[in-house]
């Protein structure tokens, strides 16, 4: 847990008031543009299957992103959850397709997941649609006979992410977790605990104890159990809040210690945003680093 004192919680998680680059209004606001922006473009030169339903909810849909012209066949899956504290209004699936012209350039499809936030729906409700999501993506994987599933998010979106490691969706099939191979979780939040004591939470109205059933840290032997064949990557900006680098350190190192897979990589000059943002250059280290774990 934190060694945070209470009262200083929501400065240590605000992670625009850590950025080098910018104030904190305009970095949030920039990085909003910045997906938007990026989001177009994979709409302008990528063969997009846009709005693809897998609830009832206007949010619960998914965009699928290949290369134009490229076998969709036997092609790895990049799923990838937006992160904005399960609330910041701004951020959907329809801005947060930035990273999908290098991913789709190198082979993979690109599936970017909607889901409802904050106060509409409680996270409970939020991870109920998010492991609806997973069950069409695993099924499209399997009709498309696709190397392997790899999720991946933002924040928030890691934590949604992470929390997919531990779902068994197996009922059915066997197959089903073992086609997940592979995650990239960036700046993510893995203890959800030290956010029930900040503004952040009035929204979601979890207590503590909700909070750590809800904490990838806490299912880390759930995760454990259905990770034996994946590799997990884990990725922070340099001017990353240094509690999300804590974070993420002790969430590499409790994988790492029951035998999983791990990196971890920590992105040089970057901050919580453009640690994200810069995924849609093919030349940037995370960039490459999907690819090589997608085993393109
Ligand atoms: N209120 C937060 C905003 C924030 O955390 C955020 C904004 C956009 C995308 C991701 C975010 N963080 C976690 O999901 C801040 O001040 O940094």
């Amino acid at each position: 847990m934190t060694s945070i004192p209470d009262q200083e919680l929501d400065y240590h998680y605000s992670p625009s008031r850590w950025s080098h680059r910018m104030s904190p209004a305009e970095v949030v606001a920039d990085h909003i543009e910045s997906s938007a922006r990026g989001s177009k473009e994979s709409k302008w030169t990528l063969e997009t299957e846009a709005d693809i339903s897998y609830g009832e909810s206007e949010k619960e849909k998914i965009d699928v992103f290949h290369k134009i012209g490229a076998q969709k066949r036997g092609a790895p899956i990049f799923v990838y959850f937006h992160g904005g504290y399960w609330q910041v209004k701004e951020l959907s699936r329809q801005n947060s397709s930035f990273m999908a012209v290098p991913l789709c350039a190198a082979g993979a499809t690109v599936i970017v997941v909607g889901y409802d936030l904050a106060p509409d729906v409680s996270m409970d409700t939020i991870l109920m649609q998010v492991k609806r999501a997973m069950r069409l993506i695993i099924k499209l994987a399997k009709e498309r006979e696709s190397s392997g599933i790899y999720v991946s998010g933002h924040s928030a979106g890691a934590h949604l992410a992470a929390m997919m490691l531990m779902v068994s969706f197996s009922e059915e099939d066997a197959f089903d977790s073992e086609l997940i191979k592979g995650a990239m979780l960036v700046s993510g939040v893995f203890d959800v605990r030290p956010l029930t004591k900040t503004p952040t939470n009035d929204p979601l109205k979890l207590t503590e104890e909700e909070a750590w059933s809800f904490s990838p840290m806490g299912l880390v032997e759930d995760i454990a159990q259905l990770s034996r064949h994946r590799h997990i990557v884990i990725a922070v900006g340099e001017y990353d809040p240094p509690e999300f680098r804590r974070q993420s350190g002790e969430m590499e190192k409790v994988l790492r210690d029951r035998g999983i897979r791990t990196s971890y990589v920590d992105v040089p000059d970057t901050d919580h945003f453009s640690v994200i943002d810069k995924l849609r250059n093919g030349k940037y280290l995370l960039t490459k680093e999907c690819i090589r774990l997608m085993g393109l």
